[in-house]
């Protein structure tokens, strides 16, 4: 039985449900394009901005504003990480003076609550901006259409939804944080033709193109944290880090019940990215030890599943965990509803062997109408391989 994840929406109000429903994709039809081209160019510029902070703003959102004065640009701001000023405030304090009459664009509404900063919808009231254009209303109970209620209460134009597919995309691990309650899970791997990650004495090294492998890695600086299993240790011996030196480096995560796990293994004998181990009360005490000797994190949960390691990650603010996991983990992370997304590399080769391993064992199934279908499937060609992503369908609970 595969768990269906529910997205809460029981602690909106009727009118910000539907504004929230609407923005994130829940219940709503396709929508029409909003705004002119001139919006839309100032919206994307708003994503680019935003991207500059990409894997290091979580639990908040990646977020980006431009104000525009008589069709020039005169003050821009991304939210550089939780705890800072967001994006609108960096933008009011480059603009200035200017900011009196001017439009200003930004990503995500504008927030409407005290929070670790203050308001932005009165930042935007006293700099005296006679326009607020958005991307998508903000999913956060604290805000959903508030900060937009607040704006127009004092007189202020507010257009809404410019670019709003594209300000969804960059914030879909914030959203899913926001309504689900748990981390985007994203499970990650790379197959044959033939559907198998290595041949049958574990060989894998490679299965796909070297561009394949650049873009795991950027892939990996979005993430806040990717998870394996005791497995993947012991077969694979992987790094997990980005091989970017300005890139945001993951918290690297092992799941072992048991911590039965090689004690030279390159997750603790290399400190490029910081490292954490789930495991069970009381699990081998003297491997614990060595692990905290080599600077590993070591955390104990009452029983280790993947949705309780999603629960803990997501209790420690995280909004994206990479599954990089071995079949038998993403099978039963998959059973438990922890992955929400799949993107898979698959490379132009066949190694054959009915043996040889497959990126998700077994699920149970036994006739074809039980096979999970991904939804909004998308695919492209990098380096020699091919790239097939797309999301497992979710349910809005709205009673
Ligand atoms: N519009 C907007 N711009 C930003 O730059 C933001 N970071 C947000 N975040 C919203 O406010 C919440 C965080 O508030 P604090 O940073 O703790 O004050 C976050 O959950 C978003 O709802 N919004
Ligand atoms: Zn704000």
């Amino acid at each position: 039985m595969v768990a269906q994840a529910d997205a809460s929406l029981v602690n909106y109000t009727q009118e910000s449900k539907h504004l929230v429903e609407s923005a994130v994709g829940l219940n709503s039809p396709p929508k029409e394009k909003i705004g002119s081209d001139f919006d839309s160019r100032m919206m994307l510029r708003c994503l680019e901005l935003a991207r500059r902070a990409l894997g290091r703003t979580s639990p908040n959102p990646l977020v980006g504003a431009v104000i525009v004065k008589d069709g020039e640009i005169v003050g821009e701001g991304f939210h550089p990480r939780a705890g800072e000023p967001h994006a609108e405030v960096f933008a009011l304090r480059a603009a200035g003076d200017r900011a009196r009459g001017a439009t200003i664009y930004v990503s995500l509404e504008p927030c409407n609550h005290y929070g670790r900063t203050p308001p932005c919808s009165e930042g935007l009231i006293q700099a005296g901006v006679a326009k607020v254009v958005v991307g998508m209303v903000d999913p956060n109970p604290l805000v959903a259409g508030g900060g937009i209620a607040r704006l127009r209460a004092a007189g202020i134009e507010v257009l809404v939804g410019v670019e709003e597919a594209a300000c969804h995309q960059l914030n879909e691990a914030f959203v899913h944080r926001i309504l689900y309650k748990r981390p985007l899970g994203i499970l990650k791997y790379a197959m044959t033709l033939d559907g198998k990650i290595a041949t049958t004495s574990g060989h894998s090294a490679w299965v796909t193109s070297q561009e394949a492998r650049s873009e795991v890695h950027q892939l990996r600086a979005t993430c806040d944290a990717i998870i394996v299993g005791g497995n993947t240790v012991r077969l694979d011996n992987p790094y997990l880090t980005t091989r970017q030196v300005e890139a945001h480096k993951p918290l690297r995560v092992v799941m072992s019940r048991h911590l039965n796990l090689p004690e030279n293994a390159h997750l603790w004998q290399t400190a490029d990215a910081p490292t954490l181990v789930l495991t069970e009360k009381g699990a081998n005490p003297d491997f614990q030890e060595l692990l905290l000797k080599q600077g590993v994190e070591v955390v104990e949960l009452t029983s280790l599943t993947p949705d309780k390691a999603m629960a803990y990650l997501y209790e420690r603010g995280f909004c994206s965990v990479l599954w990089e996991c071995g079949g038998t983990l993403a099978a039963s992370a998959i059973a438990q509803g922890a992955v929400q997304k799949v993107l898979a590399f698959i490379a132009p080769k066949i190694i054959g062997g009915s043996i040889a391993p497959t990126p998700v064992g077994d699920l149970g199934f036994t006739t074809m109408t039980e096979a999970l279908s991904l939804e909004r499937v998308r695919w492209r060609v990098v380096g020699s391989d091919c790239l097939v992503e797309g999301y497992f369908p979710q349910k809005a609970n709205s009673q």
